[in-house]
């Protein structure tokens, strides 16, 4: 079974809404894990509009699953972060600055020498390294070639064409697991993953080690634990 990795880069949103520490990210972690997450992962942004990189230091010291950062390798802010933090795995993704949320995975031909640069610095200090690319054979060839550990498929493409037409949806990411299973990559998968089209991608796509999801997850929490929760509320009215 897929190991299921939670993003909390939402929680820290609402968090740095306010400038207070509510709600209070590391114990959102720690909640995750004490349900039954089996990982952690974050997306600190050089912007910091969400994810601080404190927070980073802050979930390595107590968090006990796989830690996760993703991030974009071209910023030296995030390569450090990284080194100073030796998380479970690093996966690195092309993202511009300002960015609203990843859009695209690398472009592992254009880039495969810096990335093999980048692969190999943090292999060297016990980091599992990920690569983000979209469905495509040629980037998982070139992805093989930079001596990462695992790709993470670029689910956004499934996600908005599931409703219309699911196998149709999947297939290209049925043929991108083969191909890196052939080359020996592990595989994870993330982006806008949901309740809904969650169970179908984990029993189509092969060997499909893990998935990270955030804002469907974190979107879910609020509308399945409002009823109780404003029910707390009116209870505080009573007297
Ligand atoms: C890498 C990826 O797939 C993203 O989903 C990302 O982690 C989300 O980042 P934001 O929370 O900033 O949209
Ligand atoms: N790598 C994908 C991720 O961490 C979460 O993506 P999303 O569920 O917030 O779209």
């Amino acid at each position: 079974m897929a190991k299921l990795s939670v993003n909390i880069n939402k929680i820290a949103t609402l968090r740095n809404s306010r400038g207070g520490n509510n709600p209070d990210l590391v114990k959102v972690a720690l909640d995750c894990e004490r349900f039954g997450a089996e990982g952690i992962t974050v997306h600190p942004r050089p912007d910091e509009r969400h994810i601080r990189y404190q927070d980073v230091f802050d979930l390595k010291a107590v968090i006990a699953t796989e830690f996760n950062i993703e991030g974009n390798c071209r910023e030296q802010k995030f390569i450090d972060l990284v080194l100073a933090n030796k998380p479970a795995q690093v996966t690195l993704v092309p993202d511009a600055q300002g960015q609203l949320t990843s859009n695209h995975g690398w472009d592992t031909l254009k880039h495969r020498d810096y990335l093999r640069e980048m692969v190999a610095l943090f292999k060297k200090e016990g980091i599992r390294v990920s690569i983000f690319v979209d469905p495509v054979e040629e980037m998982i060839t070139a992805a093989a070639d930079t001596g990462t550990d695992r790709i993470e498929l670029y689910t956004e493409a499934y996600a908005t064409e599931y409703a219309q037409d699911k196998a149709k949806a999947v297939a290209p990411y049925v043929e991108a697991a083969k191909r890196a299973q052939e080359l020996g990559l592990g595989i994870n998968a993330g982006h806008d993953l949901d309740l809904h089209n969650l169970s179908y991608f984990a029993a189509q796509v092969p060997a499909l080690l893990e998935v990270s999801i955030g804002h469907a997850l974190i979107s879910d929490a609020l509308y399945l634990g409002l009823e109780n929760t404003v029910q707390m509320y009116l209870r505080q009215l009573k007297n």
